[in-house]
């Protein structure tokens, strides 16, 4: 199956709740359907909606401030309160700028992923969606019978701003992509479909800046640290990655940083058989620091592309956890300055909200240079993606749907917008 194939099926949850949710929205409030369609008035509504003094607090202005309910706190040890807002607070450890002092990055991304379907063939659909609940219970499948319209009102905006919040795309992003889709629409009849497509067309713009392959850099070898509370599908995504690197010709070790849980090397060495790369570990409660040391030490000598270093999610507290991470890059820099030449965090989507909290949090403890999203198949919280995207800008390398060695692929906007909003790309 192609991975949009994948993509699509496993996103069930999240998108058939906005598919459906979508189709209800716009049946709920359907005054009139096309049978014949009519076209719109003449200059129904200026560009800017006439929305009286709302009741609701939302104006739709991008700017405007909003409240952004405080997510739970993320899976770490926080002897403090969490900081929310921008980080501005200095990095832990003095350390020197990343990829800018890199010589430049070749052009490439993470290799191709297998993907047994031929290019062109259609993916496949996921087997329980249908033209949505109340397009059900009407009898409305695709392309059969009237097309339903509903009036673009300030009730309908509220009902759409609420249904991407649950889809957890953040208040903040929810409001400005309702906004969005309204600005020059509003008081038109639209359809499901409609705004289906204008809201995969909202998210695939706030996530196109984003949507960047881990950077391969020309110097030898490249250290990849991976960091994220446990859980996240840091193992996983090391294994994945290890593979499909190894796939396109390039030699990586890997090194068990997470010396704490001796299931956690265990898990490790299982996916460096199936990757086919070796495996670097320490005796349990060893030092993770100089594990990476002896680790970037033999990918120096036998001339590695990659060394990937895993590390432990939960110490005692953060304090901990950032002293470990801040060492561990001190040691690395003693062998090559540059390193870690990234710092992956991987984030678990069935978190939802959380992930925010995470991402701030681990841009305090470490020089955060890209995200992984795992898990997202099975999983209702698919638009924290978009939510992510929009409040950090920071760049999203690949996405996971599964826990098989292929179920993780570079990041395509179009591609998790379609899926996303139940449409094909
Ligand atoms: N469904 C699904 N499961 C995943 C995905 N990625 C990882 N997992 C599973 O999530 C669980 C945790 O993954 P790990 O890779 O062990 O996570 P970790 O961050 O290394 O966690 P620790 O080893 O506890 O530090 C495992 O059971 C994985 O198989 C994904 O994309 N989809």
């Amino acid at each position: 199956m192609s991975f949009f194939g994948k993509l699509k099926t496993r996103l069930f949850k999240s998108s058939a709740k906005l598919d459906q949710g979508l189709d209800a929205l716009v049946s709920e409030g359907e005054g009139e359907s096309d049978a014949p369609q009519v076209p719109p008035p003449a200059d129904p509504a200026p560009d800017t909606p006439p929305r009286e003094a709302p009741e609701r607090e939302t104006p739709p202005s991008p700017d405007a401030p909003v409240k952004v309910p405080q997510p739970a706190e993320p899976d770490l040890p926080t002897p403090g309160a969490p900081q929310p807002g921008p980080d501005t607070s200095p990095p832990v450890d003095p350390q020197p700028e990343r990829p800018s002092e890199m010589p430049g990055p070749a052009p490439m991304g993470l290799p191709p992923i297998g993907d047994s379907v031929p290019e062109g063939a259609p993916p496949e659909a996921p087997e329980s969606r249908g033209p949505g609940l109340f397009g059900r219970l009407m009898g409305r499948g695709a392309g059969e019978g009237p097309v339903a319209r509903r009036v673009l009102d300030d009730d309908m905006l509220e009902e759409l701003e609420e249904l991407l919040i649950a889809s957890d795309m953040g208040v903040e992003t929810a409001l400005r992509v309702s906004a969005n889709i309204a600005e020059g629409r509003y008081g038109r009849r639209v359809s499901a479909r409609e705004i289906k497509e204008l809201l995969a067309q909202e998210i695939a713009r706030i996530m196109e800046p984003v949507a960047r392959p881990l950077p391969l850099y020309p110097s030898k070898p490249q250290v990849v640290l991976v960091v994220g509370v446990n859980g996240s599908g840091k193992t996983t995504t090391i294994g994945k990655l290890a593979s499909q690197f190894r796939e396109a010709g390039k030699s990586v070790v890997v090194a068990a940083g997470d010396t704490f849980r001796a299931a956690a090397v265990e898990q490790l060495q299982v996916w460096g058989e199936r990757a086919g790369v070796p495996v670097m570990t320490a005796p349990e409660g060893s030092d993770p620091a100089s594990l990476a040391f002896e680790a970037l030490t033999k990918a120096q000598a036998e001339g590695a592309d990659l060394l990937m270093i895993d590390t432990a999610g939960r110490l005692q507290n953060r304090a901990d956890l950032m002293e470990e991470l801040a060492k561990i890059v001190r040691v690395i820099r003693k062998k090559d300055p540059d390193a870690p030449h990234n710092t992956l965090l991987v984030l678990d989507a069935t978190t939802g909200q959380n992930a925010l909290n995470q991402v701030e949090t681990f841009r305090k403890l470490a020089d955060v240079s890209g995200l992984v999203m795992t898990k997202l198949d099975g999983t209702a919280k698919g638009g924290v993606l978009v939510a992510l995207a929009d409040r950090f800008g920071l760049p999203i390398h690949a996405i996971g749907v599964g826990e098989q060695i292929d179920d993780l692929a570079p990041f395509d906007p179009e591609e998790f917008a379609a899926a996303l909003t139940g449409l094909d790309p």
